[in-house]
């Protein structure tokens, strides 16, 4: 028997460092990252495969999806497959979702779903942050103008309690709080499947 795998979801503001703390957790926690598809455009130096499954409309609509959801216009999803290939090679996977998908994947996978919740002191730092990874000046102001950004501002009334929340300030700490986080999952009896 085999220690149940969790899935690490990270969750935020837009620009508030939820691929940032992907990376992170796989880097340092040796975590197996789910690629999720999107139908946007890629951001200078994303890549197909590394960052997103690009898409388009047609080949969107013929996946099998977990969860799908429309944020500032463009389509996002993700497949129980892309868990299945972190979990069978032993590794807890993380991935990044907007607070919708993080609902979704509470409702169906329960306590198997660590939830963290990534905010900041002051919203004006996120379209700075924005602007230093090389957005569009555009595509930040569709972003900032999109009603999904102000509602990812705020946790969910659903995952109060629930979501692991982390201000995303000063990155040592974030780190020091995602060593602390995963230290404690990790360690806790395991579920057995
Ligand atoms: N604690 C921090 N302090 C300063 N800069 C940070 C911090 N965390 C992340 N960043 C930087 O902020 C920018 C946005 O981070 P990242 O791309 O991880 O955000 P995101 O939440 O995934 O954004 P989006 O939802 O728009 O894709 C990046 O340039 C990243 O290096
Ligand atoms: N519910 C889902 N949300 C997703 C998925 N892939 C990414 N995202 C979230 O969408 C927004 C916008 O992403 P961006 O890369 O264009 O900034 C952000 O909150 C992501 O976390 C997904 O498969 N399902």
């Amino acid at each position: 028997m085999m220690n149940k795998k969790h899935v690490f979801i990270i969750c935020g503001a837009a620009g508030s460092g939820k691929t940032t703390v992907a990376n992170y957790l796989c880097e340092h926690h040796h975590m197996h990252r789910v690629i999720t598809h999107t139908t946007r455009q890629p951001r200078p130096g994303e890549q197909d495969g590394v960052d997103y499954h690009f898409e388009d409309a047609a080949s969107m609509a013929r996946l099998h999806l977990l969860e799908k959801v429309t944020y500032d216009g463009a389509q996002y999803g993700s497949s129980y497959e892309g868990l299945q290939e972190g979990w069978q090679q032993g590794q807890d996977c993380v991935i990044v979702l907007d607070t919708a998908g993080a609902r979704t994947y509470h409702q169906k996978l329960g306590d198997q779903a660590v939830i963290i919740f990534l905010t900041v002191s002051q919203l004006t730092v996120l379209a700075k942050r924005m602007t230093q990874r090389g957005d569009q000046h555009t595509a930040i102001e569709s972003r900032l103008h999109s009603k999904e950004y102000r509602r990812d501002l705020n946790l969910p009334s659903e995952l109060a309690g629930i979501a692991h929340v982390i201000t995303n300030d000063q990155w040592a700490a974030t780190c020091q709080q995602l060593d602390q986080l995963v230290g404690k999952i990790l360690a806790a009896p395991g579920q057995k499947c």
